[in-house]
C-alpha cells in the first residue's frame, strides 16, 4: 500500500495535509464463479515499484485465504499489462529499498507460482520482463493482439536469474527458451501464440478475462486437493532451487545494479524511454 499526501481546506479555512493509503491493486471475487480477479492499478505502465509489489503480494495472500476457486491477474491500464520492474527503483538507488524491491519481486513470484488454486493471466497489453514473469508464473495466458511479451534482459545487458526464467522453461521447449533468452526476444502476440508462450488470443480485456474464467472452469469437476498436489509436484523443484539461492540472488542483484557501468546504462535506458514517450 502506498501512502499519499492529500491536501484539503478544512472548516477553519486552513489547508491540511492528510496521509491516505492508496492500494495499487484491487481484488474482486465473482459471487457466481468464486474466481478472484487481481487487477494492477499503477498508471501508466504498472511499473513494479516496492509499493506495487507489496500490494500484489498482499492481494495474492488475500486470495489464498478467502477460499477463491481461482486467480486471474490483469491490469487496469488500457495498453500495458506491466512494464516490469520500475527502472527508477534501480537508478541511483537507496540500498535498503533496492534490497526490499528485489526481495518483494521474489516473494510475488514464489507466491503466484506456488499458489494452489488455478491461475490465469488476462494480458491486456504489453508484458516485457517482470510483466512476462507474472504472466508465466500462471498456468494459462490469454493476450490481446498487437502487444509484446518476453524476457528482454540480455537486450538490456543483464542476465535474468534462474528463478525468473523457470516460468519460461515450464512453457516453452528448452531450445526455443534458450534462443529467446539469449536474444532477449520480445514476442508479438501472434508469435507468442505460435511458440506456445500464450495459450489464446482475445480481442479485448473482457474477452481475455472470460477465456481465463473458462480455463479455470475446466477444473470444476477435479478434486481441488488432488489438483493442488499435482501442481505442487510439477513446481516443487523450481521452488526448492529458488529458496536455496534466494539470498545470494538478492546480493547478486544489488552488486549488479550498483556497478558504475550498469548505472550508466540504466540512465541511458531511462532517457531513451522518456524520449520515446515524448515523441508519441
Ligand atoms: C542497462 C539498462 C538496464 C535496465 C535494467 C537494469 C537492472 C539490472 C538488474 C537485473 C535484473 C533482471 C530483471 C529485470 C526485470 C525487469 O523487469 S527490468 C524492466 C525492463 N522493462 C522494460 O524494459 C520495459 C520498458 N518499457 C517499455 O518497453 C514500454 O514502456 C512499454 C512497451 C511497456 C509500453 O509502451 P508505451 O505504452 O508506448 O508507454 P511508454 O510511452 O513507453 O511509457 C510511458 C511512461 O512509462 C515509463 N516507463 C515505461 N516502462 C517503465 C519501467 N519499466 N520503469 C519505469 N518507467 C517506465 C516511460 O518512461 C514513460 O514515462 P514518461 O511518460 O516519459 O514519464
Amino acid at each position: 500500500m502506498s501512502s499519499r499526501l492529500l491536501s484539503f481546506v478544512g472548516r477553519t479555512g486552513r489547508r491540511r495535509l492528510m496521509s491516505t493509503a492508496i492500494k495499487l491493486t484491487t481484488v474482486e471475487v465473482n459471487d457466481k464463479t468464486g474466481i478472484a480477479t487481481l487487477t494492477m492499478c499503477r498508471p501508466p505502465v504498472n511499473g513494479q515499484n516496492l509499493e506495487l509489489l507489496l500490494d500484489i503480494k498482499s492481494s495474492i495472500n488475500e486470495i489464498k485465504n478467502n477460499n477463491s476457486r481461482g486467480l486471474i491477474i490483469t491490469s487496469a491500464s488500457p495498453k500495458v499489462f506491466s512494464a516490469g520492474l520500475d527502472i527508477l527503483e534501480m537508478y541511483k538507488p537507496d540500498q535498503q529499498r533496492l534490497r526490499a524491491v528485489w526481495t518483494e519481486l521474489q516473494n510475488v513470484w514464489c507466491d503466484l507460482y506456488g499458489i494452489s488454486v488455478p491461475t490465469a493471466a488476462a494480458i491486456n497489453g504489453h508484458a516485457p520482463a517482470g510483466g512476462c514473469l507474472l504472466a508465466t508464473a500462471c498456468e494459462y495466458r490469454v493476450m490481446v493482439p498487437n502487444c509484446i511479451i518476453g524476457l528482454n534482459e540480455t537486450q538490456l545487458g543483464i542476465i535474468a536469474p534462474k528463478w525468473l526464467v523457470s516460468g519460461y522453461l515450464n512453457i516453452l521447449p528448452k531450445r526455443v527458451a534458450e534462443r529467446a533468452l539469449t536474444q532477449g526476444r520480445l514476442f508479438t502476440t501472434d508469435e507468442a501464440l505460435q511458440e506456445g508462450l500464450i495459450d489464446e488470443i482475445a480481442n479485448s480485456k473482457e474477452e481475455a478475462v472470460d477465456k481465463c474464467v473458462a480455463f479455470i472452469g475446466t477444473f470444476a469437476k477435479v478434486n481441488p486437493v488432488a489438483r493442488a498436489l499435482t501442481k505442487q509436484q510439477f513446481r516443487a523443484d523450481n521452488l526448492r532451487q529458488f529458496h536455496k539461492e534466494r539470498e545470494q540472488d538478492v546480493d547478486d542483484f544489488l552488486s549488479l545494479v550498483n556497478r558504475p557501468e550498469v548505472q550508466k546504462g540504466i540512465g541511458i535506458y531511462l532517457e531513451g524511454l522518456k524520449k520515446k514517450a515524448n515523441k508519441q
